[in-house]
């Protein structure tokens, strides 16, 4: 039985609707009759066909689960599996699962015939806070995360929380990051709320916490589409964590490294002037418990933050709070960013280790 929790608008140059509720993959509505399913291999079965019975799709294409399927090579394939199945101008493809794939799947829609409609169905706790939400759409290079891209929205949501039950606890955590991010960066009420055991699958708070952290990125997005000033702040913790999964190959998921990027984000706002919210980011690693870090050299992580898209022609720029709710963008200099690395590798080493398999949430 379809049920809608909660409606979120985004308004901009083409305002969209993200319905959060139980049941709405089989609910789903879309205007083109034509459509191209995109989802990862590991995706559960049913979620797939639950899609295929609702919106039965012209093609659907498999891609490689998790980052693996964020290369210029699938993107290739996926295109050419469009182009042979006649997928049309009036068509639409739709991303189905985590962030990785929806953001391969806005990039084709964005790139196919110089672009058709997208729509996105999330499937993970982080690929609703944030990934399916915005626009932006792209792949990595083995330069770097993201580095080619396009701002491309999606025409609908749909997140299904009926999804959520079948993520690993890691999964859900990870996810988590890009929450508390938007707890730290606009709505501090959300702070002890995703580190709530109701905030979990099928929990009280699921709902309820789920739709406010998508609302802050809906309002982001609504008043800044393609980053010229203030949805720089989504990127808070992000110039070291896509650093992280650059240097660690992709062994380290985006939402722990965005845990651990968040932290160190926090010690250079802290010694730049700011107050002291290091005791939130680091409550949040100890709650998330994510994979342990090799030894890892601050030139070598440069080398990666330097290629961030918020960099310009003076170098690079990080998002820095001068308290909860206050995010600024600011260049700190390379002394203090060396200095403050060491601190953070030394929080890090002192993360409480857990035995992540057998685990609960
Ligand atoms: N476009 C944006 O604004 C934006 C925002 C944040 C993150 N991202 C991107 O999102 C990606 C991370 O997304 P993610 O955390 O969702 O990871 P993910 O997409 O890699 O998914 C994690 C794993 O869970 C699987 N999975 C998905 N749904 C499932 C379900 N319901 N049950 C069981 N398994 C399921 C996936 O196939 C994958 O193996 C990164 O590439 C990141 O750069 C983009
Ligand atoms: O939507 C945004 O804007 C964000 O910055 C959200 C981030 O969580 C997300 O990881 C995004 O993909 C990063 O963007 P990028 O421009 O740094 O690649
Ligand atoms: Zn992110």
């Amino acid at each position: 039985m379809a049920e809608t929790v909660r409606r979120i608008e985004v308004s901009g140059p083409q305002p969209y609707t993200v319905e959060v509720g139980s049941g709405l993959l089989t609910r789903a509505q879309i205007a083109q009759s034509q459509i191209a399913l995109i989802h990862p291999e590991d995706l559960p079965a049913r979620f797939v066909t639950r899609v295929q019975a609702t919106l039965s799709p012209v093609v659907t294409v498999v891609v490689p689960a998790r980052d693996d399927c964020k290369t210029m090579q699938v993107m290739a394939g996926v295109l050419s599996h469009l182009a042979a199945a006649n997928l049309p101008r009036d068509g639409a493809v739709v991303g189905l699962g985590g962030g990785a794939a929806t953001d391969l799947a806005g990039f084709v829609a964005a790139s196919y015939l110089r672009g058709v409609a997208f729509y996105t169905m999330p499937t993970t706790l982080l690929g609703m806070v944030d990934a399916a939400v915005g626009g932006k759409t792209g792949v990595n290079l083995p330069e770097g995360k993201n580095l080619v891209g396009a701002f491309w929205p999606p025409r609908a949501v749909w997140c299904d929380t009926d999804t959520l039950e079948t993520l690993s606890p890691e999964v859900f955590r990870e996810g988590a990051a890009e929450a508390y991010k938007h707890g730290l960066i606009s709505d501090p009420t959300l702070l002890r709320r995703v580190l709530d055991p109701e905030f979990r699958p099928g929990g009280a708070l699921l709902a309820s916490t789920l739709a406010d952290a998508i609302a802050v990125k809906a309002a982001v997005v609504s008043r800044d589409l393609t980053e010229q000033g203030e949805r720089a702040h989504l990127n808070f913790g992000h110039t070291l964590a896509h650093a992280l999964e650059a240097v660690t190959h992709h062994r380290l998921p985006h939402g722990e490294a965005v845990g651990y990027g968040m932290h160190y984000a926090a010690r250079l706002s802290r010694v730049m002037g700011g107050e002291d919210l290091t005791g939130h980011t680091l409550a949040f690693l100890r709650w998330q418990r994510p994979t342990p870090l090799p030894d890892l050299d601050f030139q070598a992580v440069n080398t990666y933050m330097v290629r961030d898209k918020k960099a310009d022609s003076l170098g690079v720029r990080f998002v820095l709070l001068r308290d909860l709710a206050q995010p600024y963008l600011a260049r700190v200099p390379e002394a203090l960013l060396r200095q403050e690395f060491e601190g953070w590798q030394a929080d890090a080493r002192g993360l409480p280790e857990t035995p992540r398999a057998q685990e609960g949430t």
